[in-house]
């Protein structure tokens, strides 16, 4: 099955909802509505709900006011569905580079973490990767969206994603009245990599062979949100630069999570890749599958789509790709069912 729609942006800027054709189950539709004129959904998240609240008169509050009330109110479902699940947001390089839009992430993370939900948070970085790389005189390399890794290669993105991207994160989190752990694969073997069959061409790119989730299971017990940089070793102690999608989707599945999300620079699936009008809703694993051997899914894309594929075949209940540039698209993927990118069903 394929749908498309508009470009989820029009959320913010329509008074009408959106509607999102739910095939999944794990969809929850809010237990009450309690206005006139709502969705099938519920709720409706429009202009007025996002305008800055305006002074309320002694008897009444202004109608701003009630609209964001409202918005909290009708989260209520959601958060009570979803409260003690773990999600793992795979949060990439591409929507990351705006220090005003990574807060803006970093505090709709700290919400869910807020109201109940256990987010794990994996990042990317690899425009960060790419600038480093540039200042050493390396020009960055990439077949079917995985970059060629060779020594040099792979000694900037373990600095750049372990030292810096990781740490940075973690800081936003604590700016943001939370706490955080950060992490990469190789702390308590979370995880274990071997080279990726296509090793001759890409060098130290990695496959992940094991995900041992031990270690994850205290930090978030005690409240804590885990960064997780996805440089990971062999048996040897050989480093392996593995892909931060492929790595969230084994991370959700080893986890036994109900969400997969990953936050991206596009709005989802793109039927032509060329208009950003053309967002696929939801898509099943057949319809992504035969988008990949059509050519009509390329780069960076590809991962994330064999990523969500194999997480939703090791449990995890849903899995997301959504635009991370999109104000709040987090809160609207998880605490509305408006749906904002592409949703990948089993
Ligand atoms: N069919 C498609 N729909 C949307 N994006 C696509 C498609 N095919 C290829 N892409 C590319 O995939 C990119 C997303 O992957 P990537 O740049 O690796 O993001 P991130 O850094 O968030 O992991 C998009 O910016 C787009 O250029
Ligand atoms: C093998 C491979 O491609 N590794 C990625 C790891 C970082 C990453 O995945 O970053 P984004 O999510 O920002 O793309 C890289 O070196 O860029």
């Amino acid at each position: 099955m394929l749908l498309t729609k508009s470009h989820p942006s029009s959320i913010f800027l329509s008074s009408t909802p959106v509607p999102h054709p739910s095939t999944n189950a794990s969809r929850v539709t809010p237990l009450a509505s309690s206005g006139a004129g709502r969705g099938r959904r519920g709720l409706r998240v429009s202009a007025a709900s996002l305008a800055p609240a305006q002074p309320a008169s002694a008897s009444q509050p202004a109608a701003p006011a009630l609209s964001r009330v409202d918005v909290l109110s009708e989260a209520l479902p959601f958060i009570q569905r979803f409260k003690g699940k773990t999600v793992v947001v795979k949060y990439g390089g591409a929507a990351m580079k705006s220090p005003d839009l990574q807060s803006s992430v970093i505090r709709d993370l700290v919400l869910l973490s807020c109201v109940g939900l256990r987010p794990v948070l994996v990042h990317g970085g690899g425009p960060e990767i790419n600038s480093w790389l540039g200042r050493v005189g390396v020009e960055p390399q990439f077949r079917n969206g995985l970059r060629v890794t060779d020594a040099l290669t792979m000694e900037v993105v373990e600095m750049v994603l372990v030292g810096k991207v990781n740490k940075q994160l973690v800081s936003l989190i604590s700016l943001a009245g939370a706490t955080a752990v950060g992490l990469c694969g190789k702390d308590a073997r979370l995880l274990t990599a071997r080279p990726s069959p296509d090793a001759a061409a890409l060098g130290f790119v990695g496959e992940v062979t094991r995900v041992d989730p031990s270690v994850l299971h205290p930090i978030i017990e005690s409240g804590h949100i885990p960064v997780i940089a996805t440089v990971a070793a062999d048996e040897t102690g050989q480093a392996y630069n593995i892909n931060a999608d492929t790595a969230a989707g084994e991370i959700a599945a080893a986890l036994g999570a109900e969400k997969l999300l990953l936050l991206t620079d596009v709005s989802g699936i793109l039927a032509d890749r060329d208009d950003p009008g053309s967002l696929v809703k939801e898509i099943d694993i057949a319809g992504v599958r035969q988008m990949v051997a059509d050519g009509k899914v390329g780069g960076g894309m590809i991962p994330k789509v064999e990523c969500c594929v194999r997480a939703l075949a090791q449990g995890v209940k849903t899995a997301s790709i959504i635009d991370g540039r999109v104000p709040h698209s987090l809160l609207l993927e998880i605490l509305t069912d408006e749906g904002t990118g592409t949703m990948i069903t089993g």
